[in-house]
């Protein structure tokens, strides 16, 4: 296999995994991306050039992440390794639970699939099941590779899944971003090994209800967006989104934990944008420690091209 291109551009939404009670299942891909240029080098040399998130904090070398999806990629096809220059141009914030990990790793596999000669090696399931693999949550990468709203699963033997919702039009998100970030290994860290059997067939009840209020009953968000898997006992390590979330919901308003947190995602319909907004506002308005976003949904997914 040989290199069929040395100039690509890739874009990648974030996203938000769980939804509320989709504990590792659904996802959404938001219309907020990241962008980034790799360039193969002729020599062995790699440079990593980043703007906005993550500057002079990730690495600009060989374990900077984008750089090692794209060689596990290159390796997965029988291509040749390279030298690389990387120009991230990056948006999505670090460790606040909207798939920063998962969009870079995309990114990288992404970047590698335009690189190469044949890219029918790396089509879209080979990039799922190789994001599954380097970062752990399909949940993410799934909504970052096709769009929209996804459900992930793992079937034995054939890895990680991933089949789209068509998220009905009068839907949209708020976020509502702190300062404060947690990795997702901590966040997991604070799980149960064991739910009660009531507590399971309740977020199974919600995840089936979350479903069809994505995709055909808007009205049902707040019901749907109900969990007991995993937000509260992550309460600890995130008390002040925690509170918030539950302020919303006192509102009637569908707030849940984004990903692993401590990001507040906000489900509603699109004449709900200034009530919703006006409602954070109350809560956390005037903080520096929060901002809001209303980014729109993501359709399309992630985007690569050759320059
Ligand atoms: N664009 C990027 N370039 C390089 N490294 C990145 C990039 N985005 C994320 N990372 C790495 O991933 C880490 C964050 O991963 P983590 O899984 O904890 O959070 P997240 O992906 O932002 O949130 P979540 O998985 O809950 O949605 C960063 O600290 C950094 O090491
Ligand atoms: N479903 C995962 C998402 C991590 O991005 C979690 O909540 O831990």
């Amino acid at each position: 296999m040989q290199l069929g291109a040395d100039h690509v551009r890739v874009r990648v939404p974030a996203t938000s995994a769980n939804l509320g009670p989709g504990f590792d299942a659904l996802g959404l891909a938001l219309g907020y991306h990241d962008t980034l240029e790799v360039r193969a080098l002729a020599s062995s040399e790699v440079r990593v050039d980043v703007t906005g998130e993550g500057a002079g904090e990730v690495p600009d070398d060989e374990r900077h992440l984008v750089v090692r999806a794209l060689r596990v990629a290159l390796d997965h096809v029988g291509a040749p390794q390279t030298g690389l220059h990387l120009t991230c141009t990056n948006v999505i914030p670090h460790g606040r639970g909207m798939g920063s990990s998962a969009a870079a790793v995309v990114a990288g596999l992404l970047a590698a699939r335009m690189l190469v000669a044949d890219p029918t090696g790396l089509d879209d399931a080979t990039i799922l099941a190789l994001a599954t693999e380097l970062e752990g949550h399909p949940d993410n990468a799934a909504p970052a590779i096709f769009g929209g709203a996804t459900v992930a699963w793992s079937r034995d033997g054939n890895g990680p899944q991933a089949a789209r919702l068509q998220v009905h039009p009068d839907i949209e998100p708020t976020l509502v971003v702190p300062v404060s970030r947690l990795a997702t290994r901590a966040a997991r860290g604070v799980l149960p090994a064991t739910v009660p059997h009531g507590d399971a067939a309740f977020n199974a009840g919600r995840s089936a209800l979350l479903v069809h209020a994505l995709a055909q009953e808007p009205a049902l968000l707040f019901d749907a967006t109900e969990d007991r898997l995993h937000q509260e006992y992550r309460s600890g390590v995130m008390t002040s989104t925690w509170e918030l979330v539950r302020g919303l919901r006192e509102q009637g308003i569908a707030a849940t934990v984004s990903g692993a947190g401590p990001t507040v995602l906000v489900l509603h319909p699109v004449s709900d944008r200034e009530r919703v907004a006006a409602a954070v506002d109350e809560l956390v308005g005037g903080s520096p420690r929060w901002r809001a976003l209303q980014p729109g949904i993501d359709s399309v997914g992630a985007v690569a091209e050759r320059l």
